[in-house]
């Protein structure tokens, strides 16, 4: 736990008290990725019946005003129930140059230049760090939380406690994580918006790892009362788990 931990009290009743004082916050639903170890979209797997993406947006809703799913194929989701959700159409690098260029614009909103070609008939996947990046570019928001969409576990008010810690971190961390012996957990977690230039600049240079990226930056750590709300669902195994 970091040294600010002393802050956090997840008790039903404060969970309420900070969540009044939470700041505006979006939150980024990772849906891409090849599920090569599943075998099946993760995304569309029912958990009780409801489709893993929708039970991880609808978790992300009530914590953030705007949610934005990332994801190369918004199609095949289009019929879930997800109101008020927005896509945002992940484009692919050109083959051969790893660049990803944002420009300002007059709002001084961060956008992509012309779209990107695909590099494969296949839709192409960069792995999660290029997907945050392209919702990153769209984010409103001083601070984002980022959710993967095969996390059945999660839990609103440790979530909900962590968003409203925030306004605490200090100011030269470029994010606020739960930590793991081995780094950080980068997929269940909050980003300031002004790291973008930082993360363009590490993916520009081939960087694809979050750990690798977070290992140059100061991040908050955050207190994680219920380590099994971070259980991925990856595998069969770890379905028939949930199920
Ligand atoms: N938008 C987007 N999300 C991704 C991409 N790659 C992974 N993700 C998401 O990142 C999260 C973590 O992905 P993993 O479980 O590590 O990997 P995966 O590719 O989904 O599955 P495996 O092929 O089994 O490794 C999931 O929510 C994925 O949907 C990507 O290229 N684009
Ligand atoms: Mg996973």
């Amino acid at each position: 736990m970091g040294s600010r931990g002393e802050y956090f009290n997840l008790s039903s009743s404060s969970v309420q008290l900070h969540t009044q004082n939470s700041p505006v916050l979006s939150a980024i639903v990772l849906a891409g990725g090849k599920s090569s170890r599943m075998g099946r979209d993760k995304a569309l797997i029912p958990i009780h019946g409801v489709p893993l993406l929708q039970l991880v947006c609808g978790i992300a809703q009530s914590c953030a005003e705007t949610v934005y799913i990332v994801t190369p194929w918004s199609e095949r989701y289009e019929h879930l129930l997800l109101p008020d959700c927005q896509f945002i159409k992940e484009v692919s690098l050109p083959i051969g140059d790893k660049k990803l260029e944002i420009q300002e614009n007059t709002e001084n909103t961060l956008i992509f230049p012309a779209p990107l070609l695909p590099c494969s008939p296949a839709p192409n996947t960069h792995g999660p760090l290029v997907g945050f990046a392209q919702g990153l570019a769209q984010v409103q928001t001083d601070w984002v939380l980022l959710l993967a969409c095969d996390l059945p576990r999660l839990r609103v008010e440790v979530l909900q406690a962590w968003a409203a810690f925030l306004d605490n971190v200090r100011d030269e961390a470029i994010a606020a994580l739960a930590a793991h012996p081995k780094g950080w957990e980068p997929l269940c977690g909050f980003y300031r918006r002004r790291c973008l230039p930082q993360l363009l600049e590490f993916i520009n240079q081939g960087g694809r790892s979050f750990q690798q990226w977070l290992k140059q930056y100061p991040v908050e750590v955050l207190p994680l009362p219920a380590p099994e709300m971070l259980f991925n669902c990856n595998t069969p195994e770890d379905l028939a788990v949930i199920r």
